[in-house]
């Protein structure tokens, strides 16, 4: 962890229903790059990302985001978080959405619309009725609600599920913009070639941070030469400490 660190973790514990999904973990998100956030499903991925938006209880432990606690009410207009789930409004169209959503934030509308609409390639389809978009179109929607405000942390949760090889390399693109930019990223992922795209990698096992780290340290440290294999190669050290 390092002090100017977007979100420092400290022995966070997270208990759901009967079972401790994250056991006391310690990771720190840095400021201004993409993270990949990698595992298994079921690991704790959605946990640790519910914890960072301050929507989730925990038991013990510190979430520090951008110098505020997890789920301050300053944090509201500063983090953009898209779910796994489409979360816009099928009877309204895109702008509508998007002015509905800016609304309730209370950003400037006539600027952020359609700064927001453009940059997630929906221009065209700017008055079309989310009911009636694709899979993808909508996902790109929800996208678009959390780039209202500019917001300097964007955390998204398996963004690319379900979307065509094209669309995901345009996307990830975009996140590279959006870092550039200076914005902190979280992007939750299944799919190994995504984390090449990274800047750093949070590798989950089990509720617990099997590694933290760029692309190339892991694989220099593995002895690997992709990141699914020093994924792999991670795990089974994991299982031999553990055994
Ligand atoms: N409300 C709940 N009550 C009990 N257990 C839960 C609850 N929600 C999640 N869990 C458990 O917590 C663990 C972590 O779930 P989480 O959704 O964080 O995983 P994930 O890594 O995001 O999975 P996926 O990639 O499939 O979305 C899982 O074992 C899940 O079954």
């Amino acid at each position: 962890m390092l002090k100017n660190d977007a979100v420092t973790i400290e022995d966070l514990t997270v208990v759901r229903g009967s079972r401790t999904v994250l056991p006391g973990i310690d990771v720190g998100l840095r400021s201004g790059v993409i993270t990949g956030l990698l595992g298994p499903s079921g690991c704790g991925k959605s946990t640790l990302i519910r914890s960072i938006v301050g929507v989730q209880r925990v038991k013990a432990g510190t979430v520090r985001v951008l110098g505020e606690d997890a789920g301050s009410k300053s944090l509201r207009d500063r983090i953009g978080y898209v779910t796994q789930e489409p979360s816009v409004y099928d009877n309204l169209t895109v702008a509508e959405n998007l002015t509905f959503f800016a609304r309730v934030l209370g950003v400037s509308i006539s600027d952020e619309v359609d700064a927001a609409i453009e940059s997630v390639g929906l221009a065209s389809h700017r008055d079309a009725l989310v009911g009636n978009l694709s899979g993808g179109q909508r996902s790109r929607a929800s996208l678009a609600v959390a780039l209202l405000g500019q917001p300097p942390l964007l955390i998204l949760d398996e963004p690319t599920v379900g979307l065509d090889p094209v669309l995901r390399v345009e996307l990830w693109d975009m996140f590279a913009e959006f870092a550039h930019s200076g914005t902190t990223m979280l992007v939750s992922s299944h799919v190994m070639d995504e984390a090449e795209r990274c800047d750093r990698l949070l590798l989950m096992r089990e509720g617990r941070i099997l590694a933290s780290d760029t692309p190339q340290a892991l694989c220099e440290s593995t002895g690997t030469t992709s990141v699914e294999d020093a994924f792999l190669a991670l795990v089974r050290g994991d299982e031999g400490a553990v055994r």
